[in-house]
């Protein structure tokens, strides 16, 4: 399997404190991969050293072969990285159809702005791929209504859908049942499981267990900033580091 993304002793200092601790590991083109360890174990960091909004210690990122190490978060995604956040960042005095018009417009590039204000053609296709990913994810109906006026759930799907209308090669999810009950976090599964099976590569960081135990085909398993675990969901289970991590944790 070619490998979409590497990871190459990847670390971070905060002050005296190694949030992430040369951790190395890859995702395949097309693979699902979950993200999991105790509060405080250094994913959130992971996410952000490899989507650009943190920037490196020491080790290197590369993606589609090339190294990306500390380029800036546009241009991260101006190469094919999508994500979300554990903290909601839809625009709330925006319309859900603008909200996502914004990820749509990402994906054409720099110039786009230029060409939106100038040619018809690139507007047209904004609003293609725009519509296309509301569709997608249910929200067409409420097109025009304010973002702020979406529940929760819905909202985690506006922003998945803005993700995704930037037509990414790498998605990254954080947290993305974060909030949700029982019966949306299965639908959540569905979904996330589709995408993939449609063969967008997924990173996934999620402290609900079962989802990520449920669809992941492998799992990185982070404590104190390093990995102690990368494997097979089954694997992962009875991994004694992992099950102390856990235990001596105050999560789950
Ligand atoms: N900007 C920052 N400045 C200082 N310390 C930070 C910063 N960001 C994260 N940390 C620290 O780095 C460590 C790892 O945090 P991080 O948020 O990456 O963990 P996490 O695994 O995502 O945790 P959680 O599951 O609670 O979201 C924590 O001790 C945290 O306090």
């Amino acid at each position: 399997m070619t490998a979409l993304l590497e990871l190459d002793g990847l670390t971070r200092h905060f002050g005296g404190l190694t949030a992430v601790d040369e951790v190395t590991t890859h995702v395949g083109q097309g693979e699902l991969v979950g993200l999991i360890g105790p509060n405080g174990a250094g994913k959130t960091t992971l996410f952000n050293l490899i989507s650009g909004f943190t920037r490196p210690s020491s080790g290197a990122v590369r993606f589609k072969g090339e190294e990306i190490t500390g380029l800036p978060p546009h241009q991260v995604a101006h190469r094919g990285m999508s994500r979300t956040f554990q903290n909601l960042r839809v625009f709330p005095n925006m319309t859900v159809f603008d909200n996502i018009s914004v990820g749509a417009l990402g994906a054409l590039g720099v110039g786009a702005f230029q060409s939106v204000i100038g040619g018809r053609k690139r507007s047209h296709e904004i609003s293609e791929r725009s519509w296309e990913m509301l569709e997608r994810v249910g929200l067409n109906e409420q097109a025009n209504d304010l973002a702020a006026n979406l529940s929760y759930g819905k909202r985690k799907y506006l922003e998945i859908a803005r993700a995704l209308a930037m037509e990414p090669d790498l998605l990254i999810l954080d947290e993305p049942a974060a909030g949700m009950n029982h019966s949306e976090t299965a639908e959540l599964s569905q979904f996330i499981t589709e995408l993939n099976s449609e063969g967008l590569t997924i990173m996934l960081v999620e402290h609900d267990m079962s989802l990520v135990m449920g669809i992941c085909e492998r799992v990185v398993v982070l404590a104190s900033g390093r990995k102690i675990a990368d494997d097979t969901p089954v694997e992962v289970r009875q991994n004694q580091a992992v099950l102390d991590a856990y235990l001596g944790g105050d999560d789950e």
